[in-house]
């Protein structure tokens, strides 16, 4: 199969409606912005879409600095025909208060959004609208897409970024209302297997591991395959496989490539030791931090290493 480049791609599917962080997060990504761009209206429907080639690649939220991972994008990833992350893009994300011309901060009893948005304006909204019922939508953009269709909507009041807020004509009751002013959501841009960026230096890879039986140090024998080759992981979490209570698996990124040997040793480690392995990919990091290799684990000493041992052998 030829593999494919970025270059081959160009139809771009986002979480949408228009003006969500993560129609964003796609403008921000150089390759996109002259392309195709498909809204989707949740991850899983962005993902079965790539899966059926409907479109090549879907932008997605994974993460947040403060909630942490978005767990529709982690299990969708997890299972279901393979896909890979091909890039990522970090967007600070701010957002406002915003509801139909007439209607009063002091009025509003329901508030719409993305759970992942609530979740980081719940302090605001504590000591400024203490009463109101939430009502979770699939985006922070659907809440004011609501607020801005004609007739009913089920909620007073929207949380979304000003950009989707002025799409839909609303008013803007209260701005910069997210609790943490640092606040960062990560996207990844996903693609099917087949399409592997060349390494940077600054590099991460994405994995999720399923272990062979629940054991003592069963975790450990998982990380002791990073520590020893000298591979620093980014985020780790565990995520219940839906097979059994108490089951889990292990969503990880790592710094490194899937060309650098040291992330080659580690993945082999990781293949004699777990039932399965999911490679989700290796792409370049948004922030451009290049890993450094601690002394011993250099592509060139796993090449001394093994010239060494073929002379033993021969
Ligand atoms: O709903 C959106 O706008 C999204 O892109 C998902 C999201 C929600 C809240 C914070 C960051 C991303």
């Amino acid at each position: 199969m030829t593999p494919r480049t970025l270059s081959d791609l160009h139809r771009f599917g986002y979480l949408g409606p228009r003006g969500t962080f993560t129609q964003m997060a796609l403008d921000a990504w150089d390759g996109a912005r002259h392309e195709e761009q498909v809204p989707f209206g949740s991850v899983d429907a962005a993902l079965d879409a790539l899966r059926s080639a409907e479109i090549d690649a879907a932008m997605v939220p994974i993460e947040n600095s403060v909630e942490g991972g978005v767990s529709a994008t982690l299990d969708a990833l997890a299972t279901g025909d393979p896909l890979v992350v091909i890039g990522e893009v970090l967007v600070p994300v701010t957002f406002v208060l915003c509801a139909r011309a007439g209607m009063p901060l002091g009025s509003v009893r329901s508030v719409g959004t993305h759970p992942h948005a609530w979740a980081q304006v719940r302090s605001w909204m504590a000591s400024h609208l203490p009463d109101a019922v939430y009502v979770p939508t699939l985006s922070t953009a659907a809440s004011a897409a609501a607020l801005g269709r004609p007739g009913d909507v089920m909620f007073d009041a929207g949380v979304c970024a000003p950009v989707a807020a002025a799409n839909e004509g609303l008013e803007i009751l209260a701005g910069d209302i997210g609790d943490n002013r640092a606040a960062v959501t990560r996207f990844v841009l996903v693609s099917r297997p087949g399409t592997l960026p060349e390494p940077t230096g600054a590099d991460k890879t994405t994995v999720v591991l399923f272990q062979r039986d629940d054991h003592a140090g069963g975790l450990l024998e998982l990380l002791e395959q990073f520590a020893v080759r000298g591979v620093n992981m980014t985020r780790l979490e565990s995520r219940p496989t839906g097979e059994a209570m108490g089951s889990y698996c292990f969503s990880i990124d790592f710094e490194g490539h899937v060309q650098d040997a040291r992330v080659g040793e580690t993945l082999m480690g990781l293949r004699r030791v777990c039932a399965d392995v999911r490679f989700l990919g290796s792409y370049p990091r948004a922030d451009g931090v290049r890993a450094d290799a601690r002394l011993g684990t250099a592509d060139h000493d796993f090449d001394a290493a093994r010239l060494w041992l073929e002379q033993l052998r021969s």
